[in-house]
């Protein structure tokens, strides 16, 4: 299946630059009865410039999609490009430069150096590929992510979010081409989550990033301009300007088509209620159900400071 860049909001028209694609791309692990296929003759285009997330049950291989798109992972068969440049088949060492010098990455392991202070940390990509880094924009990153009073700590005297924090401002201060992120915000809490996806969203608008990001969490996938969805490897569905409430549904739909015993056992009437609370059961398939949806996304949740980060109004 081949999923094309075109951008509803501009009537469809518009294709959109490609910040990274992958065509018929597959990823196999093991061999003989133990192979396992985790991406099947996939086609995607992500946009540059845009917020996509990568949704889909367990074990569907998103992680896999976004370590190959990312050249982290090799691939079986198929091809990857970021940018122009076609990164399968290349050696180790470019790929090592490649990914040093394009890419940033946000993983929950967030892969801080212990001996390394906050500040060091964020500059340690910029300073390996010997780049200076540009004072204004390292200074606009650190304050938002509301770093300035912990720069000279190191990891293990901050707190889980403000490590996370730090992962952040380090993957965004390098304005790499492409930032991929595994679950960015799976360890903060809802209101640190909201603050950092509120900040990537906001890189994104203002300042042109693009972003890949893996996740379970329907509010999350709401900060995006697209979704994907996979399910056994593949890409099977897809949704631009999503809400928290239209991702759930999909989500449930999927849930329903692929494995119908499951929302029917769980006793599911999704007719009724609201959304976020009809089947969480059903939903175990896509991982953490994050059962906080409802207090993030009501309106009053805005309060969770969006505004701080100029994201009010749109989104989730
Ligand atoms: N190193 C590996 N060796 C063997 N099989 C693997 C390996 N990594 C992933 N897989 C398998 O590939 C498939 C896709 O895995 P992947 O981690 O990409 O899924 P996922 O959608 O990210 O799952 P989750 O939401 O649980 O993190 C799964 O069946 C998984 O068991």
């Amino acid at each position: 299946m081949t999923t094309a860049v075109a951008d509803p909001r501009s009537g469809g028209s518009g294709a959109q630059a490609v910040a990274a694609s992958a065509r018929q791309l597959v990823k196999a692990y093991g061999s003989g009865e133990t192979r396992v296929v985790a991406l099947d003759h996939v086609d995607v285009d992500i946009a540059r410039g845009a917020f996509t997330a990568i949704m889909g049950p367990s074990g569907s291989g998103k992680s896999t999609l976004m370590h190959c798109l990312a050249g982290l992972d090799s691939v079986t068969e198929g091809r990857i490009r970021i940018g122009e440049q076609e990164i399968t088949g290349l050696k180790d060492k470019k790929l090592t430069k490649l990914r040093r010098d394009r890419i940033g990455f946000i993983f929950q392991a967030y892969n801080l150096l212990p001996t390394l202070n906050a500040l060091e940390n964020i500059t340690l990509p910029m300073d390996i590929a010997g780049r200076k880094p540009d004072k204004q924009w390292l200074e606009t990153v650190i304050a938002t992510v509301g770093l300035e009073d912990r720069l000279k700590h190191r990891p293990t005297q901050l707190s889980g979010g403000q490590q996370q924090r730090v992962a952040v401002a380090r993957a965004l201060a390098a304005r790499p081409e492409i930032i991929f992120g595994d679950e960015p915000t799976g360890n903060l809490d809802s209101r640190a989550g909201a603050e950092m996806l509120g900040f990537l969203r906001r890189s994104v608008d203002e300042l042109g990033q693009t972003i890949v990001m893996v996740t379970h969490d329907p509010v999350a996938a709401a900060y995006a301009d697209r979704v994907l969805y996979l399910a056994d490897g593949r890409i099977v569905d897809e949704m631009y300007r999503p809400t928290a409430e239209a991702v759930l549904d999909k989500m449930l739909r999927l849930a329903e088509s692929t494995d119908p015993g499951a929302v029917a056992q769980s006793g599911a009437a999704p007719a009724a209620g609201p959304a976020g609370r009809r089947t969480p059961d059903g939903l175990e398939a896509f991982g953490t159900f994050d059962d906080g949806l409802e207090d993030r996304r009501d309106g009053s949740g805005r309060g969770v400071d969006f505004d701080a980060f100029g994201t009010n109004g749109s989104r989730p």
